[in-house]
């Protein structure tokens, strides 16, 4: 049994899937943010996992942290960017300085829709928003502070705008209050910068995850999918066709 786990910077994400089972039929998955972290190993408990593939873009005390609540013995492999992996071949000038997570989404996102121009949005902490090309080119992309992200740096910075709750409603894109007003720049920043790689990326169809994805989408002008969790489906293609 295999064990996938997404550690992004503001919750783990995992799924856990037979050997041989499709990429992205999971068993079990869930996710937790890192102080609930400690919740983990009983999730796992009753699986009995014999791989586990792992990215995790929240640093090294994340990473000693997640070692020792893996299951043991397990054959522990972290994800990292490659030059090349599974027909994906990373245009990065410093293929090792792409966050694996968007490695993993791009692999996600050709496992998805293979042969197609692809739009990858992963809308977590930060936004990313990568160029795949129908040849399987990672090109590049955008990284933009999150949905979150973007509506707490208001709130810290500023004396009079409050924080917001940044999902849940599609105000106005001319908001006659400060909330929705807030609300209303954020979404459009977000959808925006995506709109914009979509009209860019010629023909591309538009790949949208991540845990501010659903909150996003409502704001899109362009067509787009909603996947549920792309960068568990990439690694879980990545350990499928890399043994
Ligand atoms: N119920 C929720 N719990 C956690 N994050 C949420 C929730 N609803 C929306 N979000 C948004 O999703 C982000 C977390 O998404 P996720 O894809 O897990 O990010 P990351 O991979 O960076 O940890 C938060 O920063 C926030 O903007
Ligand atoms: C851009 C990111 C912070 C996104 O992290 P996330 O929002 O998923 O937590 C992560 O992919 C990262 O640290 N990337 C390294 C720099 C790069 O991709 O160029
Ligand atoms: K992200």
């Amino acid at each position: 049994m295999l064990l996938l786990i997404d550690a992004g910077n503001t919750r783990i994400k995992w799924a856990v899937a037979e050997d041989s089972a499709p990429v992205g039929q999971w068993i079990a998955s869930g996710a937790v943010t890192h102080a609930e972290m400690n919740h983990l190993p009983a999730s796992w408990q009753g699986f009995p996992v014999t791989r586990a593939l792992v990215s995790n873009v929240a640093g090294q005390r994340l990473r000693d942290q997640l070692q020792l609540m893996l299951p043991a013995p397990v054959d522990l492999r972290w994800f990292a960017s490659l030059p090349q992996l599974d027909g994906l071949r990373n245009a990065y000038r410093n293929p090792s300085q792409l966050g694996c997570d968007r490695f993993a989404a791009a692999l996600g996102a050709r496992a998805l829709a293979p042969g197609q121009p692809l739009v990858v949005a992963t809308c977590g902490t930060a936004t990313t928003i990568d160029a795949v090309s129908a040849d399987g080119v990672f090109i590049g992309g955008m990284i933009l502070p999150g949905l979150g992200l973007m509506a707490a740096a208001l709130a810290r910075n500023t004396a009079q705008l409050p924080q917001v709750d940044a999902g849940g409603r599609l105000p106005p894109v001319f908001a006659d209050n400060t909330d929705d007003a807030i609300l209303s720049g954020c979404l459009s920043a977000q959808a925006g910068a995506i709109e914009r790689a979509v009209r860019l990326h010629d023909g591309a169809l538009c790949l949208l995850s991540g845990g501010a994805a659903p909150h996003i989408a409502p704001a899109l002008s362009v067509p787009h999918r909603l996947v549920d969790n792309i960068v568990l489906a990439g690694l879980h293609a990545a350990a499928t066709t890399s043994g």
